[in-house]
């Protein structure tokens, strides 16, 4: 009845973007900005313009290669309260025009002592950066990431800074980082914490095989999430878990794809997990994780989907609507989404307004 699904309508859509990782989400073209600005200094003079370092021509980042653009690369660049303020803005401006109406941003606190930013000047650059920006049309919150390389003393500071900062926005934590380090078993008093101060809790889970064993997946699942990210090397007995505590599921399609994360291989979009999860009683939420690396706007995943998985306009808005059941920012927030999409749907109901 609605006609088929254009770039245009998921643009329009009213969406909610609940996994993105802030510096994974600054464009390689913000990036650049920055390198301009510090192109004169010696350090700045030392790193490879953006436009290439980060968005390789050949082939998109894989697993193995993409942790260390971050560690090697961004990080270095932006490492000061100005480039993160400029970045951060630059990030929300384009989840906004892309019809984001809703985000949670998460980051991992960290510091540049020789440029005067400690984790909580971090922190706070972030979360000024998201109040200047306002609430009028994208409404934002911040996710506080613990890095699996943590000790369980960094992710205590984490958590202790996401409890001072409740108040400012604050409203989860988060487990994210190379799946390849670490041990989760570290975390459960900072995680204990966290829950005990109504904090929200999101972990990457199963995101490649080494990180999927059942005693470290139950590990997790034993820390009491309320949603988790990418869930891809997950076993019968897991997904029954996952399905009957409706966990909310942030899954990212192009991450998953490019960075050669779905199991055996696989290659084409077909192939992801969403297939398995739609339609069940979990929230899903398409998310774009690392939009800067991989390229992907979430209009793009919801057009992906559609493409993929043979939804119409009317099962993207439903899909919309479902996400929003698991977002940590409160009713005010849901029963706001709710009102953008009745709208949303209302205009899509007179042909000639549709978008
Ligand atoms: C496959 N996708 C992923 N899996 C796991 N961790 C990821 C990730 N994408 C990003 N990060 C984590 O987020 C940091 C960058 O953003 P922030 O500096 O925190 O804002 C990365 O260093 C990594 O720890």
């Amino acid at each position: 009845m609605w006609g088929d699904v254009t770039e245009n309508f998921t643009k329009a859509l009213p969406k909610a973007e609940l996994h993105a990782h802030l510096t994974g989400s600054i464009s390689p073209e913000c990036l650049h900005e920055v390198w301009k600005r510090k192109r004169s200094s010696p350090a700045g003079s030392q790193l490879e313009d953006p436009l290439s370092a980060c968005r390789p021509e050949a082939e998109h980042h894989d697993i193995l290669s993409f942790f260390p653009v971050f560690d090697k690369y961004i990080y270095n660049l932006c490492n000061d309260t100005e480039s993160v303020a400029f970045a951060t803005e630059q990030v929300l401006k384009e989840f906004e025009a892309d019809g984001v109406k809703y985000l949670e941003l998460r980051t991992t606190p960290r510091e540049s002592l020789e440029n005067g930013m400690t984790k909580e000047v971090y922190v706070q650059t972030v979360l000024d950066t998201i109040a200047k920006h306002g609430k009028e049309v994208l409404s934002t919150y911040l996710i506080l990431s613990i890095d699996r390389r943590n000790t369980l003393e960094q992710a205590m500071e984490t958590v202790r800074l996401a409890i001072k900062y409740q108040d400012k926005g604050v409203v989860g934590i988060d487990l994210c980082g190379n799946p390849l380090k670490g041990d989760v078993t570290t975390f459960r008093e900072a995680f204990k914490l966290a829950k005990a101060h109504n904090l929200r809790l999101t972990l990457h889970f199963a995101e490649v095989p080494q990180s999927s064993t059942e005693v470290e997946l139950q590990t997790l699942l034993s820390y009491q999430p309320d949603r988790l990210g990418h869930v891809i090397h997950t076993t019968p007995a897991i997904e029954a878990e996952i399905s009957s505590r409706k966990l909310g599921l942030e899954l990212c399609l192009s991450c998953n794809v490019h960075a050669k994360m779905l199991p055996g291989g696989k290659r084409e979009f077909t192939d992801h997990h969403f297939a398995n999860w739609y339609g069940q009683s979990n929230a899903i939420a398409l998310c774009t994780d690392d939009v800067g690396i991989f390229g992907s706007p979430i209009s793009n995943e919801y057009f992906l989907a559609a493409w993929h998985f043979n939804l119409s306009r009317y099962d993207l808005v439903e899909l919309c609507r479902g996400a929003v059941e698991s977002i940590f920012g409160g009713e005010r927030e849901k029963q706001r989404l709710y009102s953008l999409l009745d709208e949303f749907e209302k205009i899509c109901d007179n042909a000639e307004a549709a978008p």
